[in-house]
């Protein structure tokens, strides 16, 4: 007879959502907003190939302490990385078009970085926490359409904003 209240091998996940990890995503697109911003004053360009590899190096090095897939982990924040460029091309473009529509002070992109960094200790906890689901295929594709249409419709994100939540979502399952 089959013993259906007990599974080994840690399978038993059906509770765990990619709830808390979208929530981190978008409040990582969010900050994009002010990379775009402080970039709007610096004239800085989007792409900072130099700290983009700094991210990558350091989320590698992570992953292998904490036990998780290194190439999937460096894969899942170049998504993220590629997220905050579709927010920030898409605001400065809206600004050109628009200087009535540009903000009148950007943040220092330093302290950005700051909140950037406290951000990816975050995502890596949660990266560890859903770290079976996001090898469990079908699952995983109906668990992030639920989480990222809950945090889209909770943050009341703009065209723009769910675009970059999809492209955030790219590396996710
Ligand atoms: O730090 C920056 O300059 C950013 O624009 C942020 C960010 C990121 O998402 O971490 C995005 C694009 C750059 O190529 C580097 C990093």
């Amino acid at each position: 007879a089959p013993e259906p209240s007990v599974q080994l091998g840690g399978v038993h996940d059906g509770q765990v959502t990619l709830d808390g990890l979208t929530e981190l995503v978008i409040q990582r697109i969010l900050i994009g907003d002010d990379v775009a911003a402080s970039k709007y004053f610096s004239g800085k360009p989007v792409d900072d190939p130099v700290r983009e590899q700094q991210i990558l190096t350091s989320v590698r090095a992570s992953a292998g302490r904490l036990g998780i897939d290194l190439d999937a982990t460096a894969a899942f924040f170049q998504a993220q990385i590629d997220a905050s460029k579709v927010v920030q091309r898409g605001l400065l473009a809206d600004w050109a078009a628009h200087p009535d529509k540009a903000p009148t002070s950007g943040p220092d992109l330093n302290v950005i970085r700051e909140k950037l960094d406290a951000l990816t200790t975050q995502l890596l906890a949660e990266l560890v926490r859903v770290d079976h689901l996001r090898q469990s295929g079908l699952r995983c594709d109906i668990a992030l359409v639920v989480a990222n249409a809950t945090g889209a419709a909770r943050h009341h994100l703009d065209p723009l904003h769910r675009r970059a939540l999809r492209t955030g979502s790219a590396a996710t399952c």
